[in-house]
């Protein structure tokens, strides 16, 4: 890696930070290689040709300030000469500890989709929050999220889907943002067996790079998308067998073309990552001093 390579990944890995505090505080907010947007602010990061020809040229980074984003929005360029610092636009109101937060009256979960390049993750997202299928959808470059409120089981919930480049050549784009997930749905295609078969590789990445200290009890969901399609190449005791063997994950089959299962999906993970926090706080309960008899309270758990 060239030094200017370097310097336009740690420019990268610096804007993942403010972008998962900027994520916290907004509604919606869609994050590129080039671009981070909110509804009503936006950061001009590089696009990729620029990046092309910085690297080619080794020169100096632009510094220029434009205004020329949506109203009411501040357009920043970030170069990497040192006088040129990350922006003040991002409201940073958050830790960036990424555990289950309350934004409001609701929880702010995040979870996060993974797996391989075209499978259907962002269109099981978008199905989710916007209810549209595109059959000619872009790949993703980066990543990118989407909120959704919800009700589970009494408890009100927003949903802070990321939906994730699969394509390798977008690694170093996508792995600063596993941080913080609550939850992680590893999505293969039912129609591409090596999506299958990629699986426990997606599910070890995330592990590595969202720095899990407990991976077995960490919450994965497993879907299997695209069940629409005629074409199988796994079947669904083979999925479901690979769930058992690796964490006892849900499974469900889903398609974001015909909307089957899509909502039961998303409200699965909710679930897992609500039944890991309740056993979070029983097992605190648990280990609360009983000030009378001087000794701890249920000390098996955990
Ligand atoms: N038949 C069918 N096609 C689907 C379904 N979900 C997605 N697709 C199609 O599969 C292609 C890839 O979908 P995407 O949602 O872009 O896949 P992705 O996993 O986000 O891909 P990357 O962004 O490259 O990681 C698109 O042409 C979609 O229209 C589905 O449930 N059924």
């Amino acid at each position: 890696m060239n030094v200017m390579d370097s310097l336009v990944k740690d420019m990268f890995e610096q804007i993942a930070e403010e972008a998962g505090s900027l994520a916290r505080s907004n509604k919606h907010c869609t994050i590129t290689s080039g671009e981070i947007q909110t509804a009503d602010s936006a950061v001009y990061v590089a696009n990729e040709e620029q990046i092309h020809q910085w690297n080619a040229e080794s020169t100096a980074m632009p510094h220029a300030v434009q205004d020329t984003g949506p109203k009411n929005a501040s357009k920043k360029c970030i170069g990497i000469q040192q006088q040129c610092e990350i922006i003040d636009l991002l409201v940073i109101n958050s830790s960036s500890s990424g555990a289950a937060t309350m934004s409001g009256k609701s929880l702010l979960l995040k979870v996060i989709l993974l797996g391989d390049g075209g499978v259907g993750k962002s269109s099981l997202m978008n199905r989710y929050v916007t209810n549209k299928f595109d059959s000619q959808a872009f790949h993703t470059i980066g990543v990118e999220f989407l909120n959704r409120d919800l009700e589970v089981d009494g408890r009100f919930v927003t949903l802070q889907i990321w939906d994730t480049a699969g394509q390798e050549r977008f690694k170093s784009l996508r792995t600063p943002f596993y941080r913080g997930a609550d939850c992680c749905l590893l999505t293969f295609s039912v129609d591409d067996r090596q999506s299958f078969e990629n699986l426990g590789n997606w599910q070890k990445e995330f592990i590595y790079y969202a720095d899990v200290k407990d991976p077995e009890h960490f919450p994965f969901v497993v879907l299997g998308n695209k069940v629409d399609k005629e074409d199988r190449q796994v079947t669904t005791e083979e999925a479901q067998s690979w769930c058992m063997e690796n964490g006892d994950y849900p499974y469900l089959e889903t398609s974001a073309k015909d909307d089957t299962n899509v909502t039961v999906a998303f409200e699965e993970a909710v679930r897992q990552v609500l039944a890991v926090e309740e056993q979070l706080e029983h097992c605190m309960l648990g280990h609360t001093i009983d000030l009378n008899s001087g000794s701890k309270a249920g000390s098996s758990c955990c």
